[in-house]
């Protein structure tokens, strides 16, 4: 049972440049004989919004659960390279990915609440921080769905169930969760791809308030999506990323052939 707060031990390894938070180095992550990340460098700059893109199969979701390390669970999965975040390499076998996952948090595609009120989805992961008196609860709980923009629509019924909330509604908890663990890096998987245009919208408009403070990958199939929100795109293709830059620069402008052939809707 995890219980107490344990910083991620920091063992350094080769320095980072300074404006980058995580840098992938030759990372080869495969399944079995699958290579589905295959030798693909990338570096994230603090307080910006990364956009993963690229059609089904070509290793998005591997790359990007890589970071937090939620391939570990899949017996298959075997890693090569580095993934550096704040000069620590991920891969060591010593990590503790309990403390990792606090720093680098996790949204998914479809909202996966806890079957808890709304006020216990925030409060339970406070507990992990031994947080237990009811007023500095009260007060984290607020701050955090504050944060995630739905205090608001929430502050009246705390105590329902988290599953009485609309679907876009449950997203911003389970982002509003993720805050309260004080993440630095927060990964995104398709996370509105399940909701309507509305629900979408408040979701993007979230996203890029949250990078003021926060580090932001997102896999994305919505290239719309991807061009409204992101500072930099990097297009996957076959496990390789055929081409990384400035998201105007990317979408405007493309320098390879597959990434233009994409945007443009021929394959994918
Ligand atoms: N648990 C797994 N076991 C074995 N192979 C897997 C597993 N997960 C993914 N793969 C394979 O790894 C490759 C990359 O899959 P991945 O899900 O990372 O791609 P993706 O670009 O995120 O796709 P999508 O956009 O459809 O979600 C695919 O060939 C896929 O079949």
């Amino acid at each position: 049972m995890i219980t107490a707060e344990k910083p991620l031990q920091r063992k350094q390894s080769d320095p980072q440049p300074a404006s980058s938070i995580i840098e992938t180095r030759h990372l080869i992550i495969s399944y079995g004989p699958t290579v589905a990340v295959d030798n693909v460098s990338l570096l994230f700059r603090k307080n910006s919004i990364t956009a993963l893109i690229g059609p089904s199969g070509c290793g998005k979701s591997t790359f990007l659960r890589s970071i937090n390390r939620m391939n570990d669970i899949i017996p298959s999965a075997r890693y090569e390279g580095d993934i550096i975040y704040e000069d620590v390499n991920l891969l060591d076998k010593n990590i503790d990915v309990t403390a990792l996952r606090k720093e680098i948090g996790m949204v998914f595609q479809k909202p996966n609440p806890f079957a808890k009120s709304i006020y216990n989805n925030i409060a339970h992961a406070l507990k992990f921080y031994n947080i237990k008196k009811k007023k500095k609860l009260d007060e984290l709980v607020e701050d955090s769905l504050r944060k995630a923009a739905l205090w608001d629509e929430v502050k009246d019924r705390l105590h329902d169930s988290a599953y009485s909330l609309s679907g876009g509604q449950q997203q911003r908890l389970c982002i509003a969760r993720t805050l309260a663990m004080k993440p630095n890096v927060i990964l995104l998987d398709e996370p509105s791809s399940a909701l309507d245009p509305i629900a979408n919208a408040k979701i993007e408009e979230l996203i890029i308030q949250l990078k003021k403070h926060y580090t932001i990958i997102i896999v994305t199939h919505n290239m719309q999506q991807a061009s409204r929100i992101s500072d930099e795109t990097a297009f996957f293709l076959n496990g390789h990323v055929i081409e990384h830059g400035e998201t105007n620069q990317l979408f405007m402008n493309p320098v390879q052939k597959e990434t233009e052939a994409y945007i443009s809707g021929k394959f994918g």
